[in-house]
């Protein structure tokens, strides 16, 4: 039997660390997000998947969200002495990870293949794949312009009104290999929507031609965690774009992004309440530590099976 979890970076890395955690090796595929990766300093950063895997890994830095625990940052450091620049910051330890991926992708290999080494020689027992192999970016339309994601994000700390996102290559992108295996996987049992940004995270995800009709045509359910809590969002700006979307942040607004791709709505007991079209379960929703991730994992997997029955 098999799961198949998908999701972006720092909301959907707590559940799907939870997953992999409760999961028997093997048993879990995690197709991830790249429209946020972008060429920086020469190098390929690939923020979701590096969030994802570190999470697995056990060595994520839990109040960032992202990155290493413990990191230093003498390179950062010495760049900005240097002139260089600084807004995106680069940890010592996270700079191995970008410079081996860059050497590798330069040297011929496909994302997949440097995800799964990176992923084993880490001693992570899941599947994570990114959602293509090729270049797809993520361009946010602002009141203030178009812009690149992580200037958007990072840079500008989401300042910017959001008014539309894009995600340049996804038309021309080919789903991984490991993502449409997992989704034709004829032992899948149940699909789950981490808690990502619905905007941000997923849908450049389901942007990748195949990805929205294989999820339409699946046979097992597929349910989502909303990364809302009261409306409010337990980490970045999804609550802030939902609402200059004018989409709001209730479970029914979170549905809405996922129709007809889900059959089940995981929320928090703040926001308990029937919907119309899909199953609503309310749990408390914060993952505070490794307990909670593994506790939301069961309860998810837990709901997804009661939808099979
Ligand atoms: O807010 C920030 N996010 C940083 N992130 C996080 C990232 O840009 C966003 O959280 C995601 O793209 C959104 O999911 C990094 C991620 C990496 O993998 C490597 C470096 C960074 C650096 C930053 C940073 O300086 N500031």
């Amino acid at each position: 039997m098999s799961i198949l979890a998908i999701a972006g970076g720092v909301g959907g890395a707590k559940l799907a660390a939870g997953l992999a955690a409760v999961l028997p090796a093997g048993e879990l595929t995690i197709a991830v997000n790249t429209g946020d990766d972008f060429e920086h300093m020469g190098l390929t950063i690939c923020p979701d998947i590096d969030s994802v895997t570190y999470a697995l890994a056990g060595m994520n830095n839990r109040e960032k969200g992202w990155g290493v625990a413990g990191e230093t940052w003498a390179f950062m450091d010495m760049a900005g002495k240097l002139g260089g620049e600084t807004w995106f910051a680069l940890g010592d330890r996270d700079l191995a990870t970008h410079v081996l991926r860059t050497q590798a992708l330069r040297g011929g290999q496909s994302l997949s293949a440097v995800v799964a080494r990176m992923t084993a020689a880490l001693g992570i027992g899941q599947r994570l794949v990114p959602m293509s192999d090729d270049p797809v970016r993520t361009i946010v339309s602002t009141d203030e312009g178009d812009l690149a994601f992580q200037d958007y994000f990072v840079r500008r700390q989401c300042a910017p009104v959001f008014r539309a996102i894009r995600f340049d290559g996804a038309e021309r992108a080919q789903m991984a290999a490991g993502f449409a295996a997992a989704l034709g996987d004829p032992g899948l049992e149940a699909i789950v929507f981490c808690p990502s940004n619905p905007i941000l995270s997923i849908a450049p995800i389901l942007s990748v031609p195949g990805v929205r009709d294989a999820l339409m045509r699946r046979r097992v359910p597929a349910v989502a965690l909303s990364p809302f809590i009261a409306g409010q969002a337990i980490k970045g700006p999804a609550a802030k774009i939902m609402g200059e979307l004018g989409l709001g942040t209730t479970p029914g607004a979170v549905a809405d992004q996922y129709a007809g791709l889900i059959d089940g709505l995981m929320v928090d007991r703040a926001d308990a309440g029937a919907l119309d079209g899909v199953l609503v379960c309310a749990t408390d929703t914060l993952m505070r530590d490794p307990a909670d991730q593994a506790r939301l994992a069961r309860e998810v997997l837990g709901f997804a099976r009661k939808l099979a029955d």
